[in-house]
């Protein structure tokens, strides 16, 4: 085997830019073995080139970006930086110079996916980015490969390693929220900004990925209903225990005849539907296609070496590519122009919480203005009784949104009602 090299540039440091590079150390024999080349990591930029970053030699960190594009040695560049400023400019101009890029930026392509990928396509090179969905879980290429002779029509699952955590802290252990959110970060599962997790739009950017190779039909960030785990409380998680629920944040995308639902929400889920066993950082996705049927993909969705797997998977494809000369194989396949529903137009099954005077006639009252918008009841529990105040559990049937929303607003303006303490889907 010749001793060629293909030289690659890490942008970042991080959490996950640190593993690739440990990762790419400890694989190096086996990689020159996979693809017939070496992979050297040649520069990686930062911010600050005066940190010390464990196991990296500070000679290949570098905060000039401009040494790192007008390198013609640099064969491939790996952004794992984050964010879409500067990262989006390094990756445009990264693909304009040749050079083949791989991504874990979620950011990036939930708003800017067209643009990046016809930049790849314009330039013949290869654009990869299994690391931006459920970390080490293989799904973006079983998506546009070996899944792509199927009419794929729902993919859904937990893809947010971070809320995951929070979420089976709070119910096994009954962990404080911040708590569990601040032992998320510290094991590097969570965002530079952590709302990005906690509101659910990094799980919105990672169903809107999905949905567009999914459904061959571009869907971006910006069209995906989001509603994070910020309101979840202990509350909510006894009562949902004592349904046989558990509560976990899922993104769901379906092509009901022809138009996309797509959104992210805090869900009931049976207790023994297999979801409800994935727990801490790990995600699941299901997918349904009409040939293959089902097939749930489950594995760690976040922190650093978990990530640096999916990643590195795409150093070495990028790396046989180049050896074979077929850079650019794989491009867009937003081939079709779906339409995106709102929130409102979809249909859901609620678990909701109401706090009410505790007087004859109140549950009458409530049941009637559901009734008479169109929410059918199909469980109602009457719980704590505290000083003239009655909870009340109901779980709908499966109602459309719209409907759902007007019979709040009125709960809204009732005195009766002093409080909707939670409202949340049920699966
Ligand atoms: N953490 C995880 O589990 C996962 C993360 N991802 C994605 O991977 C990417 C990286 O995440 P992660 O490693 O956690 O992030 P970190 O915040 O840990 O690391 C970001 C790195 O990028 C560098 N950087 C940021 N902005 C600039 C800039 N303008 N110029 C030069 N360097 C810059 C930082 O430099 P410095 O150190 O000097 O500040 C740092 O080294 C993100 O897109 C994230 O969404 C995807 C899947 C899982
Ligand atoms: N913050 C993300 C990291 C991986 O994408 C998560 O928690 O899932």
């Amino acid at each position: 085997m010749e001793n060629r090299v293909i030289n690659a540039a890490i942008l970042g440091a991080g959490t996950v830019g640190g593993g690739v590079y440990k990762l790419a150390q400890a694989m190096e024999e086996d990689i020159f073995h996979k693809t017939g080349a070496r992979l050297v990591i040649k520069k990686m930029l930062v911010r600050n080139v005066n940190k010390e970053r464990k196991g990296i030699p500070s000679e290949i960190l570098t905060d000039d970006w401009n040494s790192i594009i007008n390198d013609p040695e640099i064969d491939i560049i790996v952004e794992l930086m984050g964010g879409i400023t500067p990262a989006k400019k390094y990756v445009i101009e990264a693909l304009n110079a040749g050079k083949q890029v791989v991504t874990a930026n979620k950011d990036l392509l939930a708003e800017y996916g067209e643009e990046v990928m016809s930049a790849a396509e314009k330039s013949g090179n290869d654009l990869q980015f299994e690391a931006a969905v459920a970390g080490a879980i293989p799904i973006i290429r079983p998506l546009k490969q070996s899944m792509a002779g199927n009419h794929i029509t729902e993919v859904m699952g937990i893809v947010n390693g971070t809320t995951n955590y929070i979420l089976t802290k709070m119910t096994e252990k009954g962990m404080d929220y911040a708590d569990a959110l601040a032992e998320a970060t510290e094991l590097g599962y969570a965002e530079a900004d952590p709302t990005a997790d906690v509101e659910g739009y990094d799980a919105g950017r990672k169903i809107a990925i999905m949905a567009s190779i999914a459904f061959n039909s571009r869907v971006t960030f910006s069209q995906v209903y989001t509603e994070g785990i910020t309101k979840i409380s202990a509350d909510d998680i006894r009562y949902a225990k004592e349904f046989g629920y558990v509560i976990k944040l899922l993104g769901v995308a379906r092509n009901v005849d022809g138009q996309i639902e797509v959104k992210v929400h805090p869900m009931l889920i049976d207790e023994n539907h297999p979801l409800a066993t994935v727990k801490d950082a790990f995600n699941a996705v299901f997918v349904h296609g009409d040939a293959m049927d089902d097939a749930m993909f489950m594995g760690r969705g976040a922190g650093e070496m978990p990530t640096a797997s999916a990643v590195m998977g795409d150093i070495i494809d990028v790396m046989r590519d180049i050896v074979c000369d077929c850079c650019g194989r794989i491009g867009c396949s937003c081939y079709k122009k779906l339409y995106v529903k709102k929130i409102e137009e979809t249909k859901s099954k609620f678990f909701l919480r109401i706090k009410a005077k505790d007087k004859t006639g109140v549950l009458a009252n409530i049941a009637s203005v559901l009734g008479n918008n169109d929410v059918s009841i199909a469980q109602v529990v009457q719980k704590r009784r505290n000083s003239g105040v009655a909870e009340l559990v109901i779980i709908t049937d499966e109602v459309e949104e719209k409907n759902f929303n007007d019979a709040m607003a009125i709960f809204e303006g009732m005195s009766v009602i002093s409080e909707i303490a939670g409202v949340i889907r049920v699966h």
